[in-house]
């Protein structure tokens, strides 16, 4: 178990299907499984983005919103990769995946991306995450959406 705890899979899910896909890649990696989670749980009217004043819009809407982490982000020392994984929220990751960087010393790691969407594509997500963490050793991430347990395996091996 000591040599698998170098991966670390953290990910935030507001409904579980970020959440599936984290745990593949978990088991396929040898990695360890953590959730990001918020002081404050999203409910469904949070996550409505059909409203303006809806907290989730609310938060997408400003760039500098950083909502509160439930605890402080797992002690990351122990691993040399870290994988960090989200639903996309307005075509980019949710602002507490911001908290989360925010929060940690990634340095030295090789940090990698992954979400689930409706519809759109890792892209814009991941350009932007880059150009706001430039300093990170980042490595191309993925769209999991329908993702098989066979297909997480092909791409962590890279
Ligand atoms: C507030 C909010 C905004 C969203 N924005 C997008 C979007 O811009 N593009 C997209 O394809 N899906 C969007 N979705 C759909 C989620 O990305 C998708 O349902 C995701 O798989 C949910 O993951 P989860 O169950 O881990 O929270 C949005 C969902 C929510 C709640």
């Amino acid at each position: 178990q000591k040599q698998s705890s170098k991966t670390l899979v953290a990910y935030f899910s507001a409904t579980g299907t970020t959440e599936k896909a984290a745990k593949v890649v978990a088991e396929v990696t040898g990695g360890t499984l953590y959730e990001i989670q918020p002081a404050k749980k999203y409910t469904s009217a949070d996550l409505d983005w059909h409203d303006k004043s809806s907290r989730s819009s609310v938060e997408m809407a400003d760039a500098k919103s950083r909502p509160t982490l439930s605890s402080k982000a797992e002690n990351l020392a122990d691993y040399d990769t870290v994988y960090i994984g989200f639903p996309i929220w307005w075509n980019l990751a949710p602002r507490i995946i911001n908290t989360f960087i925010e929060s940690g010393d990634f340095s030295g790691k090789t940090v990698i991306l992954f979400a689930t969407s409706g519809g759109s594509s890792i892209s814009n997500s991941e350009k932007e995450l880059q150009k706001t963490y430039s300093n990170l050793k980042w490595q191309k991430g993925k769209l999991l959406n329908g993702a098989t347990k066979e297909d997480i395996k092909q791409w962590t091996k890279k």
